[in-house]
């Protein structure tokens, strides 16, 4: 379809006529060979003018050959069309040609282009890349040249602060550059005046210098021919001085060898001084003999003591009477008589007869117009013994509204001048651990505790007040309510919230009688742990303090519902409380404990050596006489003292036995005193007849001559004892009074005289004892409160009761008497010591001095149950240590 090939194609129709002719020859002669045919193929390759060429050819035979079928105008009109055909085919290659050449024109303008524009894309790329790093490179030049520009920013702002401050300082330099140099100016100025001045008075001394030379020249020359004269006169004297010490030397010689046949003299005199105290050793060891016979006694005399205590029980009862409250003062009382002595006589005034009067006999019976003060005061004896390690139990016992609450816990906790037993106690017992911070290390634990229908709670929790279970048998640490909390407390303010709590969660209600009517037991429980600072020994003390709930009766206080339950349980539990303390006073094979809440709560602290004080309290209204009746008659059986009871006549007989047996064992003890006081007075008579009169000093002689001028120790308080001594000394002696006229002088001579004797080391035992007793302190008054309240108990103390008179009358006069080392010679051989076993025995084995008054063997009570770890056994043992640690530091000697 080439145009140029379409033209080539006629060209080579031209130049082939040849073939062309033979093929249109035979074409239309109509025998073209088969063999030809596919020759006509070729003409796919001929141009389109050699195809017109052929076309017309044929034509042109066929209209030759065939004439005569084909009319003219046929012909001719073929030919024609053929022609216009061929003319437009010509024409429409030239156009191909045209067009084709304009295209390639244009071909090659726009590859020409897209060269061009490739080579500029490329170029603008290289450029723009090329422009990137630049602009990237002026980027960081620029950051780095901000940066730097900041730096120096800075370095500028520093320059110039530098720049201000040198310049400052430079003006600050040439001011003083300027003030000094003025003032060196000055001062050289000065100076050169003053140089002149001192340069002509200079020359003015020197001038009176060379003048006083000259003079100085001739003295010396007057002087050293006086010291000549003088120095041949010293010469003189010196050879005076050797011919006298030389004589004075040989009468040196002559006095040593005199003191030498002295010396032997002194050595053979100290012989014969061995000699002589060995004599007295003999003497002594006589004396010691006596001295443990002495202690058998005591012994003896205390074990009697126990045997009267266990037959009288530790229990002691005190009366308290409420006064009439406010709107009664009209009402008619039942109380007639309250004797010194806790006698007590009520009487029913509405009726006549004599038998309404009945009397009653207590401990002490405390008036209406009794104080708190004065009731704890006798209280606090028995509480202080808790840190003795005692189990003490305080409760106050009476019908609805007499006054229970009021004695124990007061009726405002805010006043301590209305502060009840509780709180003196605590208060009390912190006053005393302090006091003995020195001996023992004290741990004050508190629980309280209700119990309310027979269910135990613990009051001093301020949520969920539940049921606490009980221990059968108290633990080894005293808890017999293990689950109730501890509180640890250090102060009276710990106690006044700790008890704050444990009063709001109480059950009060009211009933007829009582407005706040207590509906439950309170038992507060304050737990003593002592330990001693010298020996470790641990001792433990329970003090309960119990609140009992009112007992009542059922129709007087028109209690119904849950009052009445309360009220049959409150009953019961009393009903309890009476049976156990009962059966102990009875001595009882049982003692039912298990009856009741309460009598297991308080078991520790009731019965076996613990002791008990009970304070029954009244309502003198004459309409609580029935009630009034049945608490006394109660107590009466409580404390035992029933008078003309055939139980207390019985008792009373086998005291009586006892205190016989005590007198006698007392005159024995009056026999061995004379005897010691004799072999005293043997020993310091000879002592002092064989002792040189050089060995003491002044003062030791005048004690001792005091000594022995009454064969026995002076009762004189000037003997080596302080005023505070001197008055205990009186203490003790008042006391001795009231348990004894004979015994109790003695008592204190023998112990007066015992110190006496003492040597070094007994002073140092006796002191270290002191230190471990922590007396000498404001106790030591107290303590003899206790003794006489003993008393008054009729002997109802414990060896509690001993230690203290011990401590009372070994403590005073050792503080304040201390023997001077000088007087050591005043005592002719030491006493020997009883042999260690001894030492460690158990208390009932300890021989006991304390004072020769029988009445104070009296007071020896047996060994204390549960005070230390190691069990009753330990603990007896360990308590005894404690209680007679004052009598047998009095033993040893
Ligand atoms: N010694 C007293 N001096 C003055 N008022 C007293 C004395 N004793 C008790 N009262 C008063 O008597 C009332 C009853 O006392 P309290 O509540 O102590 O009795 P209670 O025996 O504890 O009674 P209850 O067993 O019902 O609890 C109180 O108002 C109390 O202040």
């Amino acid at each position: 379809m080439h145009p140029d090939g379409q033209l080539n194609g006629f060209n080579n129709v031209n130049g082939g006529g040849v073939k062309h002719a033979e093929i249109t020859g035979h074409i239309l002669e109509g025998d073209l060979p088969a063999a030809r045919v596919p020759e006509l193929h070729n003409l796919e390759n001929a141009s389109s003018q050699s195809l017109f060429h052929i076309v017309h050819k044929i034509l042109d035979d066929s209209i030759e050959n065939r004439k005569e079928d084909v009319p003219d105008r046929v012909a001719c009109l073929l030919k024609k069309l053929v022609q216009m055909i061929e003319q437009r085919c010509s024409k429409q290659a030239e156009d191909f040609k045209k067009q084709n050449n304009l295209y390639k024109t244009r071909e090659e303008k726009y590859q020409f282009k897209m060269r061009v524009f490739k080579t500029l894309v490329t170029g603008a790329m290289e450029e723009n890349e090329v422009l990137m790093n630049q602009l990237h490179h002026i980027k960081t030049e620029k950051t780095m040249v901000e940066e730097k520009k900041k730096l120096e920013d800075v370095e500028l702002i520093r320059l110039r602060k530098e720049n201000n401050d040198r310049n400052l300082e430079i003006s600050q330099l040439k001011q003083e550059f300027e003030v000094t140099r003025d003032a060196y100016e000055n001062r050289c100025i000065q100076l050169e005046t003053d140089a002149m001045e001192i340069k002509s008075e200079l020359e003015n001394k020197i001038i009176n210098l060379e003048n006083l030379l000259t003079d100085s020249r001739k003295k010396v020359k007057e002087l050293e021919k006086f010291t000549e004269s003088k120095f041949q006169r010293w010469k003189k004297k010196e050879r005076c001085y050797k011919n006298f010490m030389d004589f004075q030397y040989g009468s040196l010689k002559e006095l040593r060898m005199g003191s030498e046949s002295i010396k032997q003299e002194v050595l053979m005199t100290q012989q014969i001084y061995a000699e002589e105290i060995n004599e007295f050793g003999m003497k002594i060891q006589g004396l010691v003999d006596a001295a443990q016979n002495y202690h058998a006694v005591l012994t003896e005399n205390r074990k009697l003591y126990n045997e009267v205590q266990d037959l009288k029980g530790n229990i002691r009862v005190y009366c308290r009477i409420r006064p009439f409250l406010k709107g009664q003062s009209q009402r008619q009382t039942t109380i007639e008589y309250i004797g010194d002595n806790g006698e007590l006589v009520v009487t029913n005034p509405s009726q006549k007869a004599k038998e309404s009067h009945r009397l009653f006999k207590f401990n002490k019976v405390f008036s209406p117009a009794a104080t708190q003060e004065e009731v704890f005061i006798d209280t606090q004896p028995l509480i202080r013994s808790v840190l003795d390690g005692y189990n003490v139990c305080i409760f106050a016992y009476g019908q609805t509204g007499s006054g229970k609450t009021y004695t124990m816990t007061g009726p405002n906790v805010s006043s301590p001048e209305d502060w009840g037993v509780n709180y003196r106690a605590l208060n009390d017992l912190f006053h005393l651990s302090q006091v003995r911070r020195n001996s023992f290390e004290y741990e004050i634990g508190v629980q309280m505790v209700e119990i309310y229908n027979e269910q135990v709670r613990d009051l001093c929790i301020y949520l969920d007040i539940h049921t606490l279970g009980i221990w059968n048998s108290t633990q080894p640490n005293g808890l017999a309510v293990p689950d109730a909390s501890m509180h640890s407390v250090t102060s009276t303010a710990d106690v006044l919230d700790l008890m704050n709590v444990g009063l709001m969660n109480r059950a009060v209600g009211a009933t007829a009688l009582n407005e706040r009517s207590s509906r439950s037991h309170s038992v507060l429980t304050v737990h003593v742990r002592g330990t001693d600072l010298e020996t470790n020994a641990v001792l433990r003390g329970n003090l309960h303090l119990v609140d009992l709930a009112g007992s009542e009766r059922v129709d007087r206080s028109e209690a119904t519902g849950d009052r009445l339950r309360e009220a049959q349980h409150i009953n019961k539990s009393l009903s309890a409380l009476g049976d156990v303390i009962f059966a102990l006073a009875q001595k009882s094979q049982h003692v039912p404990y298990r009856n009741s809440k309460l009598t297991q709560v308080l078991q520790s602290s009731l019965g076996g050596q613990a002791k008990t004080l009970m304070f029954v309290q009244l309502n003198p209204d004459v309409e609580s006489f029935s009630e009034t009746i049945s608490t006394l008659k109660f107590a009466e059986r409580v404390s035992g003292v029933e008078l003309g009871a055939a139980r207390s006549n019985k008792e009373g007989r086998g005291v009586r036995e006892l205190m016989e047996q005590v007198t006698n064992l007392k005159d024995s003890l009056t026999k061995k005193d004379e005897e010691i006081s004799r072999l005293r007075t043997g020993k310091t008579s000879s002592g002092e007849k064989s002792l040189p009169r050089r060995y003491g000093s002044s003062s030791s002689m005048h004690s001792m001559g005091e000594l022995q001028s009454n064969g026995t120790p002076a009762r004189d308080k000037s003997v080596n004892l302080g005023p505070k001594a001197a008055s205990d000394i009186d203490n003790c002696s008042e006391f001795s009074d009231k348990q004894s006229e004979t015994g109790s002088q003695r008592s204190t001579d023998e112990f007066r005289h015992c110190k006496l004797v003492t040597t070094d080391d007994d002073i140092r035992d006796l002191n270290d004892d002191i230190e471990l007793l922590g007396l000498g302190d404001a106790d030591s008054d107290e303590r003899l409160s206790d003794i006489s309240d003993g008393v008054l108990s009729m002997g109802t103390e414990t060896d509690g009761s001993m230690s203290s008179i011990v401590e009372l009358t070994l403590f005073p006069e050792t503080a304040k008497a201390p023997i001077e080392p000088q007087q050591k010679p005043s005592v002719p051989a030491k006493i020997p010591r009883p042999p260690p076993p001894q030492k460690a025995a158990s208390s009932s084995q300890k021989p006991v001095r304390a004072g020769s008054s029988s009445q104070r063997q009296g007071l020896i009570a047996p060994s204390r149950p549960s005070l230390t770890k190691g069990g009753p056994r330990a603990a007896s043992s360990s308590s005894a240590k404690k209680s007679t640690s004052g009598s047998s530091s009095l033993i040893r000697r």
